[in-house]
């Protein structure tokens, strides 16, 4: 068992546990005076939903699969499930799920009654390395990514990397791009690693290399949002690397159409090329890109489907959360493992660039 404490709400810490379920499970004190709340998606809750309530018996209330349980629609209905059992203020709910499970339940969350503990129980790659840690909690609304959110760290989280053994490859693929992010933003050895052997162990479903990645993504990620909680000081932003572009991405093709991590990698690809454009860079985009490719990561608008699209990205990148006082704002990379946030981008050289990919 790995164990990290992380920076949670002001002054408090809480445990990550990467191993097995039943283990990190019973290093929480869980109520049981009647069956947890727990919310999933029925792919997951088919495969391993009878694990998850060997150990603690579970009330469930199903999402659908994938993006499209992150809208009003399922926020409310998640609500009304929590408010049909009368759960009280201090039942911790459980998320059990990938990312998208893990958004909507930390909303809902944090707005029941003001604030409810969510235990994650992340079951996918990209939910172990990244969502399932640092309190960010989200639905999408007027067709933009994670538009209305909150900021409720969890109670917990528990990892178990035998869970991703049922993982499809296009989702370890979308995975891994958020894993890979570590390296590019601050750790230029993780980065190797993943490039050379760690990318194809993750792919052959390799427990070690899971264990390893994750309680190195957790600790890197700890690390950013210490001190920066909610996103304010620039600290954190870098997590963020390759999003801006991302997130367009997903919403030109349609929420649930290209995968996060996909639209990420992609992203990341587009900030390497772009930082070499605004001259913060030289002779890393195409690295970047070769390395992707050789770990079975999409790198170009094409390989989304969106060949000759660049120019519908303006758009969408100008909603960009971290745009302030109507500057644009990018994470961009000096090197593969130095991100920076790059301010008051113009808007014209950002055009330019889109409508040359
Ligand atoms: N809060 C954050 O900090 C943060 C960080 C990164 C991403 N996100 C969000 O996370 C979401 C993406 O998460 P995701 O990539 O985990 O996708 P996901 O939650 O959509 O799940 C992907 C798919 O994998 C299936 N699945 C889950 N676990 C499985 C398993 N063990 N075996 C087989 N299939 C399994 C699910 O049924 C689903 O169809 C996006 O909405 C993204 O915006 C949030
Ligand atoms: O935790 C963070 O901070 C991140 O930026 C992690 C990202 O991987 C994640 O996709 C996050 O949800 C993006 O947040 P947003 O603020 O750009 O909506
Ligand atoms: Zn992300």
């Amino acid at each position: 068992m790995i164990r990290l404490d992380v920076p949670g709400k002001p002054g408090a810490t809480y445990k990550v546990r990467v191993g097995a379920l039943d283990s990190g499970l019973a290093e929480l004190d869980l109520p049981t005076a009647r069956p947890l709340a727990c919310i999933s998606d029925p792919h997951i809750w088919d495969l391993h939903g009878d694990k998850l309530a060997a150990i603690a018996p579970v009330d469930t209330h199903l999402l659908p699969r994938g993006e499209a349980g992150k809208t009003w629609e399922h926020l409310q209905a998640t609500i009304a499930f929590l408010a049909a059992r009368n759960q009280q203020r201090d039942e911790p709910i459980i998320a059990f799920g990938g990312g998208a499970v893990g958004d909507l339940t930390g909303l809902a969350a944090a707005l029941y009654r003001r604030g409810t503990p969510v235990i994650q129980v992340p079951t996918t790659l990209l939910a172990q390395v990244d969502s399932s840690v640092g309190g960010k909690t989200a639905i999408d609304a007027e067709g933009q990514k994670n538009l209305v959110g909150a900021f409720h760290p969890p109670a917990a989280v528990i990892a178990d990397p035998a869970l991703l053994a049922t993982l499809d490859e296009r989702e370890v693929t979308a995975g891994l791009a958020e894993t890979v992010k570590y390296g590019l933003i601050g750790d230029r050895k993780f980065y190797d690693w993943l490039v050379s052997e760690g990318g194809k162990s993750l792919r052959d479903h390799n427990a070690d290399a899971a264990a390893r990645a994750i309680a190195t993504a957790v600790e890197a990620k700890a690390s950013y949002v210490r001190g920066d909680l909610e996103d304010r000081t620039g600290r954190r932003a870098l997590l963020n690397l390759g999003h801006t572009f991302g997130h367009a991405i997903e919403s030109i093709a349609g929420l649930g159409t290209v995968l996060h991590g996909e639209a990420v990698a992609i992203g990341m690809v587009l900030a390497a090329r772009f930082s070499e454009a605004q001259g913060h860079a030289s002779d890393i985009a195409e690295k970047v890109a070769a390395d992707f490719r050789a770990i079975g990561l999409p790198t170009s608008l094409d390989d989304a489907g969106l060949a000759g699209r660049g120019s519908d990205l303006l758009d969408p990148m100008l909603h960009d959360k971290k745009n302030e006082r109507g500057e644009i704002r990018l994470i961009l990379l000096r090197d593969i493992g130095d991100a920076f946030m790059a301010t008051d981008v113009a808007e014209a050289e950002l055009g330019g660039f889109l409508r040359s990919l």
